[in-house]
């Protein structure tokens, strides 16, 4: 499923029907002849799996979820998929907007209706049903902003939810949280797996997408590897990660994990302590 050879960027198939389809694509903000942000992207995946998007700052991970959205059109290659929602970086949502969560959640619904027609009693109860789905069914009125960072990206990922996508683009919505929101945001994001849809999710956490055992995607301008987390040996993570992987000796990654990327070691650091 994977090779890692720099001149040939590993094409990756997953196997079954694609719910995405990402063909030579090659994408940049300039036009030629200045260089593309990405070069070479080419991937399947299938409904219901979970494709860690690792990289380092800049390799391109938010410019791949751009070109996904429709937002970027690619100089080069073509997309295939049937509707992608997104769950954004939550420090760049505003919070000093005086909205509730079912009100975020509600957007969602927005995107699916003609224009003349506007949220309903219908997808008041669409959202409500997403917001219980997440576990956040006791906090549909609390203010958007009042939440917890964690209690916040599950918020998103109701809206994603409303909006009713096959595909979740997710960005690093790990960012931040600490282990008992992660492992609920884990436990909702493995659950939407199993239902069929396919989650995209931009991570610098190699040792959870090692955890999934479900598809990686490395970027690093190009495509250096695609397929099952048993390919991120250490020469794939330092042609991922270049001069940001670190060597590391501290026991709790074990003898055999001695290779991660800087910001591994420091995603302990600034965390939202409440779930
Ligand atoms: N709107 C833009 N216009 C021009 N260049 C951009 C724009 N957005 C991103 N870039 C550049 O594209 C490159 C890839 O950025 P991108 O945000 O896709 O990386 P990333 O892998 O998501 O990084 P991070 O992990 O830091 O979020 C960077 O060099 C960045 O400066």
């Amino acid at each position: 499923m994977s090779t890692v050879s720099p001149a040939e960027p590993t094409v990756g198939a997953d196997p079954g029907v694609p719910l995405l389809a990402v063909r030579g694509v090659t994408a940049g903000y300039r036009p030629a002849p200045a260089p593309p942000i990405l070069d070479g992207i080419d991937f399947t995946v299938g409904a219901g799996r979970r494709v860690a998007v690792l990289g380092p700052n800049g390799g391109g991970k938010t410019t791949l979820f751009r070109v996904l959205l429709g937002e970027l059109a690619p100089r080069a290659g073509t997309v295939e998929l049937a509707r992608a929602a997104v769950v954004p970086q939550t420090e760049r949502s505003r919070l000093d907007f005086p909205v509730s969560a079912l009100d975020v959640a509600l957007m969602g619904a927005i995107s699916r209706l003609p224009w003349w027609r506007r949220p309903g009693r219908a997808e008041r109860a669409q959202a409500r049903e997403a917001l219980a789905a997440v576990g956040l069914g006791e906090h549909v009125d609390r203010t958007f902003g009042d939440l917890s960072g964690g209690q916040r990206q599950r918020v998103l990922v109701a809206r994603a939810l409303v909006q009713d996508a096959p595909v979740i683009l997710l960005d690093e919505p790990f960012s931040g949280l600490d282990a008992t929101s992660a492992a609920l945001l884990e436990d909702v994001l493995a659950r939407l797996a199993a239902e069929g849809r396919t989650l995209l999710i931009a991570t610098h956490d190699v040792q959870q997408a090692r955890g999934w055992n479900d598809l990686v995607l490395c970027l690093n301008q190009q495509q250096i590897a695609f397929g099952a987390p048993s390919l991120l040996t250490r020469e794939v993570l330092e042609r991922t990660y270049g001069a940001d992987l670190v060597d590391i000796d501290c026991a709790q990654h074990g003898p055999e994990r001695t290779v991660l990327p800087a910001h591994h070691c420091d995603h302990d650091h600034g965390h939202d302590h409440r779930p």
